[in-house]
């Protein structure tokens, strides 16, 4: 490779582009940072808006037919049409293989050849992102781009030297593309699915600001970026490279921002297995969900919608499928899902935040504050997308909101859990109520135990839970009639009790009740007690419960929701 690098090499790009047709505004000067490559400052005030800052001749703009014509020979000879940037690629280390004499000479040896995207970090510094999406996300690219370099030296002509073209070369190749180029759709107009990554020398020597003012313009003949308000004399000159957040910034450019306003956590979730109906009602063939919270948006609806159809049991399926043309806002199936599918996702975002954790260093180089950054963020959205999930705990169990308004979601938790009891019964509930007092002594006397505790040590949570709702259907108390109607419009039908659902009861029957009759004949003794009760009970339990963890102990209780 050639020795590149010159003094005055920011004049000489300037010179380079300008000769060509090429601008570079005369109140800009551009000169190299220490941390960040170039930085453009105004020499003078900047009389904005719409002054023409810099442009890139479209003669030296870096794009796919320039690169396939000069691999290939001719661009309809290039492997590459529907993966144009990897003739890109592969077009850039042979520039620099070139190194004086390639035509863009002046252009690349002012290309960084060190980065701070995390494929570039040691493995101790992959070890701090560790929980984060970019943390498993390294390792895909670096396979991809590993791949397409493979496949890219394999079918370039043999005119090549193809030893020249190492992993560390094409690597570097790819990090110029991702850090500094524009989208050919913004540049040559191709439509937005057909979009590549395009190189404009000149151009891309500014640094980014979110929601700074500028405007790109492209003719056919050249690129401009142009200032959309004035700049003060001193004032560094700055790009906008759009709404981006930490993780894309961290990924593709190496650095992170701080109070990122389009800042999101990315959840990635993978589809259970699901029943034609709730498939339909995702209505996607792909294998995986991707949803974005943010400080602005903590708890999209399409997310908690996305949890509600997979906790959701066979009648709120019906409902969801019923609710599909109303608004989102309007598409809950009832207490019991809401309470679920939020539990879910409350779980699936705590184990995001304890996944991550911001490790404190001395001095910390730029590498360290841009994850710090990142992390930081990621744990701020992630706490404020649990508030948000408590806060609809709230609405979904029609608490009143707390006044004033308190952020202390361990308080709020609490006040969640308090509120169960009177939307439905666990078995520590009916333990403790006078009301099922003769039907507790049953079942301690009758199965040898004391407290819910032994229950769910036993392993007969489950039993003892279609136990206790067979009584309720048998003895009907007024204060769950209407709950009692719904259980026996959706469950006490010949479909959902078949004599193959049935039969499973038979045995449980047989050895539970006669005992217990005998304990207590006022309970356990009526005629009402059949296996068929005790079917549609189970067809209650199993369907009609959901996993809320105790405030206090962390324990997961199981509640059946009795709220209609
Ligand atoms: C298109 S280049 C911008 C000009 C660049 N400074 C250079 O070396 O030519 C993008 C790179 O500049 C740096 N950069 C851009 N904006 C930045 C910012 N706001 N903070 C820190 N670094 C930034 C990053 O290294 C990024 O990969």
């Amino acid at each position: 490779m050639g020795e590149l690098r010159s003094s005055n090499e920011y004049d000489e790009l300037i010179q380079w582009a300008e000769s060509q047709g090429g601008y570079c505004s005369p109140s800009l000067v551009i000169t190299k940072s220490e941390t960040s490559g170039s930085t453009a400052y105004a020499k003078t005030e900047i009389a904005g808006p719409n002054t023409r800052l810099l442009s890139c001749p479209t003669s030296l703009i870096i794009d796919y037919d320039k690169a396939a014509a000069h691999i290939w020979g001719d661009p309809h000879a290039c492997p590459f049409l529907r993966s144009p940037q990897i003739a890109i690629r592969l077009f850039l280390c042979n520039q620099r293989i070139l190194g004086c004499d390639s035509p863009w000479a002046a252009y690349i040896k002012l290309l960084p050849t060190e980065f701070d995207t995390p494929l570039y970090y040691s493995h101790d510094e992959m070890e701090m992102l560790r929980g984060t999406n970019v943390f498993g996300e390294v390792d895909l690219r670096r396979h991809a781009w590993v791949e397409e370099w493979k496949r890219g030296v394999m079918y370039l002509p043999s005119k090549f030297n193809k030893t020249l073209f190492s992993w560390e070369l094409y690597l570097w190749a790819c990090t110029v593309l991702s850090s500094r180029s524009f989208p050919s759709s913004i540049v040559f107009g191709t439509s937005k699915d057909h979009s590549y990554p395009v190189l404009i020398p000149l151009v891309d020597s500014l640094n980014h600001k979110p929601q700074v003012p500028v405007y790109w313009s492209a003719t056919a003949d050249s690129f401009t970026i142009s200032s959309g308000n004035s700049i003060a004399a001193g004032d560094e000159v700055f790009n906008n490279y759009g709404p981006k957040g930490n993780e894309e910034l961290l990924m593709g450019y190496g650095f992170c921002l701080e109070n990122n306003a389009f800042d999101v956590v990315t959840l990635k979730l993978r589809h259970p297995r699901m029943t034609p109906d709730k498939a339909q009602l995702v209505s996607s063939e792909m294998t995986e969900s991707i949803f974005h919270l943010s400080q602005s948006s903590p708890l999209p609806h399409d997310l908690v919608n996305f949890f509600r159809i997979v906790v959701a049991n066979a009648h709120e399926t019906q409902r969801l499928l019923a609710l599909r043309t109303v608004p989102p806002l309007s598409k809950t199936a009832g207490m019991r899902c809401e309470l679920d599918a939020l539990g879910k996702l409350c779980n699936a975002v705590s184990m995001k935040l304890r996944g991550i954790s911001v490790t404190g260093v001395a001095n910390p180089n730029m590498r360290q504050r841009s994850m710090k950054v990142y992390i930081s963020q990621q744990a701020k959205i992630l706490s404020q997308s649990l508030l948000a999930i408590t806060r609809a705990m709230y609405e979904a169990l029609r608490i009143q909101p707390e006044s004033p308004d308190t952020e202390d979601i361990t308080f709020l938790s609490k006040k969640v859990y308090e509120r169960l009891p009177d939307c439905g019964v666990n078995l520590d509930l009916i333990f403790t109520s006078p009301r099922f007092a003769e039907f507790t002594s049953a079942i301690k006397q009758g199965f040898d135990v004391s407290s819910p505790s032994d229950i769910r040590a036993a392993d007969i949570e489950d039993q003892i839970l279609v136990l206790f709702v067979s009584h309720l259907l048998i003895s009907a108390p007024a204060e769950y009639a209407a709950w009692l109607d719904a259980m026996h419009e959706r469950y006490n039908n010949d479909e959902e009790l078949n004599e193959d659902y049935v039969e499973d009861f038979e045995r449980l029957f047989d050895t539970y009740i006669p005992p217990l009759a005998e304990l207590n004949s006022n309970i356990f003794g009526e005629q009402k007690w059949t296996p068929r009760v005790m079917a549609w009970a189970g067809k209650i339990v199993d369907s009609e419960g959901v996993v809320v963890e105790n405030c206090e102990n962390g324990r997961p209780e199981y509640w059946i929701i009795t709220a209609v």
